[in-house]
């Protein structure tokens, strides 16, 4: 049984089907990208399997369980975790404070200013931040971070609800390319050394191809190919989308315009 399975999922708005029965599955221990050009579907996609979004149609399989019809807490507590596009850090609180947030949400509990919180789940939150390199800024507050810093931060944030499979849509947006690898690459890391499962978007073809261990493209909503990055990169229908049609590719280089 695979740990997610999505089958068929559709969300039409009005006559729009913005997804249109896609299928795919996601496994522990591994990276797999979704991509495809502006409005492919993508986000949608993202939001219906958080739970964000209900779905028109379709299924959404954790170790075989439906989650469609869940909220997107009772969803993150089945061990669904996301990142969203904006870094959700509270910039007045430090590093670690940001993370034990996370956990005492992650267990139900209520953050107070006014109660000596500090001490819960240090241990725990300071355990994560080593996961993302970031113990060493523990005590800094969020508002001072680099950007990159501070999507280190959501990470671990991320990582305190102990997901299975774990969302992660434009995680590195607004960032330059070398912080865009640097992240990355350490997903990538996690992925294999903790056995996560990671579904990501990512507009820097240059990232989806270094380390995705899986890619699926959506345009207009349909998935037309699947498979490994070398299978990607020469499939005949990505090639039409990407480079037929005058779409946007980003790679780190330059973002460039293909007529
Ligand atoms: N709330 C909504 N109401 C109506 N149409 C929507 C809504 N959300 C998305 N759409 C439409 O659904 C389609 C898919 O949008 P989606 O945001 O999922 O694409 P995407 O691949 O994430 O794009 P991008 O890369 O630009 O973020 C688009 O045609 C979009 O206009």
């Amino acid at each position: 049984m695979n740990l997610l399975e999505v089958r068929q999922l559709s969300k039409h708005f009005g006559g729009n089907a913005a997804v249109d029965q896609v299928s795919f599955v996601l496994n522990p221990g591994e990276l797999l990208a979704l991509i495809g050009p502006n409005g492919a579907g993508k986000s949608t996609t993202f939001n219906m399997v958080g739970g964000q979004l209900p779905a028109s149609g379709g299924s959404v399989l954790l170790d075989g369980e439906e989650l469609r019809g869940l909220s997107s807490r009772s969803i993150a507590h089945k061990g669904v975790g996301r990142t969203f596009q904006i870094a959700a850090t509270f910039a007045s609180l430090t590093v670690i404070e940001n993370v034990q947030m996370a956990l005492l949400s992650h267990h139900r509990r209520v953050f107070s200013f006014w109660r000596p919180a500090a001490g819960l789940y240090r241990d725990e939150a300071m355990q994560l931040l080593d996961l993302v390199s970031m113990q060493d800024q523990a005590d800094r507050p969020c508002s001072e971070l680099a950007y990159g810093d501070v999507k280190r931060v959501e990470l671990a944030m991320s990582l305190a609800g102990k997901p299975r499979v774990l969302l992660m849509d434009e995680p590195t947006a607004g960032m330059a390319p070398a912080e865009r690898r640097a992240l990355v690459g350490l997903v990538k890391q996690l992925v294999m050394q903790h056995r996560l499962a990671v579904l990501f978007t990512e507009h820097s073809m240059d990232v989806v191809f270094s380390y995705a261990d899986r890619v699926i493209v959506l345009a207009r909503g349909k998935l037309i190919a699947e498979g490994s990055v070398e299978q990607i990169r020469q499939h005949p229908k990505v090639q039409e989308v990407y480079f037929g049609t005058g779409k946007t590719i980003q790679t780190d280089a330059v973002q460039e315009a293909v007529p």
